[in-house]
């Protein structure tokens, strides 16, 4: 049993101490106008701006350590949550955490990939073997659902290596480029887990004020989040072809349609959620539209 764990009126929030979810955590915090001082051995980050302290961790104890109320919020990958999740049912354990935000970033497969030169006929081809693995619960879980018994490896990290090292016959891991598999004559022949970085936090409500401070930070990083994908997009066109260029605009906020002095020409503007293509572009210049501009938006108040 974890003891009760001690009241406190500062939201804890465990970000990886350094790899690939580390800065972008602290710059998704940075940018809900969070500042720290840093703790002399650079573990912990007390918040300066809110009352919103950081804790720097291996990825795979942020999970634990919001189960056992020493973190509030944790940014980390799906793969660790989910995998987390599952050690802790199969041993009978409490506290249940759940996705409070999908950040959109880490995006990653965890992919079962077997030898380049081996033909793949489905998941019945796995039934005895080895798969070398840092998600042995994740696999576990999967293998069962498909009726497969095989036999987990578990290894925490090189996991690609392990079937030339003799040590599997297949593998079951992270991909996004697939490049690391590739170099290790691998190819991925179906997905298990569709991962990518989030807000964890426990499957109730915080005590002691810290659901305010967590819905606080929660609304500022929805609006960050907003604001980083927002764009601005510009244009010019005749006024007899406005009729044909505003329904090619990206869905975004309602276009703004002002008459340019003296010309029979009018200037175009709309904000728009996420980046412009150049084929919307080339298409929107096609239709009769020109001095196409898409710019970053810095800041927005309604
Ligand atoms: N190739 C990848 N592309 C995108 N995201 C990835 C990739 N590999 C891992 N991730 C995501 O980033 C998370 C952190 O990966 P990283 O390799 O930094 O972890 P780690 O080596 O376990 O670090 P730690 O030292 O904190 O334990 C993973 O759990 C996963 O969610
Ligand atoms: O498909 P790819 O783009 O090649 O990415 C996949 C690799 O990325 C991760 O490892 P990482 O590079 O984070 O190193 P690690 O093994 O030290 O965690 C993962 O464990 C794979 O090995
Ligand atoms: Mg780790």
């Amino acid at each position: 049993m974890t003891p009760p764990a001690q009241p406190r009126d500062r939201l804890r929030v465990a970000v990886q101490k350094s790899g690939r979810l580390g800065d972008p955590a602290r710059e998704l915090l940075a940018s809900c106008g969070l500042t720290w001082r840093e703790s002399r051995d650079r573990l912990f980050l007390y918040g300066e701006s809110l009352p919103v302290d950081v804790l720097l961790v291996r990825d795979d104890d942020i999970p634990g350590l919001i189960a056992d109320g020493v973190c509030d919020l944790g940014v980390v990958g799906r793969n660790v949550l989910v995998e987390h999740g599952l050690e802790h049912e199969a041993q009978g354990r409490g506290v249940r955490l759940s996705e409070w935000r999908q950040l959109g970033w880490g995006v990653c497969r965890l992919d079962v990939a077997i030898p380049e030169d081996l033909e793949w006929t489905g998941p019945a081809q796995l039934e005895g073997l080895r798969i070398a693995t840092s998600y042995p619960q994740t696999l576990g879980r999967w293998l069962r659902e498909q009726g497969v018994d095989a036999q987990p490896v578990v290894l925490n990290g090189s996991v690609e290596i392990a079937p030339r090292l003799g040590q599997a016959d297949v593998v079951c891991d992270l991909v996004s480029t697939g490049g690391t598999l590739r170099a290790n004559q691998l190819r991925p022949v179906t997905t298990i887990l569709e991962s990518e970085a989030v807000i964890a936090g426990p499957d109730h409500t915080l005590e002691d004020g810290r659901q305010e401070i967590a819905d606080l930070l929660l609304r500022r990083l929805d609006g960050a989040v907003q604001l980083k994908e927002a764009r601005l997009l510009m244009l010019r066109t005749d006024r007899s072809l406005v009729d044909t260029v505003l329904p090619l605009l990206p869905v975004g906020h309602e276009p703004t349609v002002l008459q340019v002095d003296g010309r029979d020409e009018v200037s175009v503007q709309v904000l728009v959620h996420g980046s412009v293509s150049w084929s919307r572009l080339e298409e929107l210049k096609r239709a009769g539209a020109s001095n196409l501009m898409v710019l970053p938006v810095e800041g927005m108040l309604a």
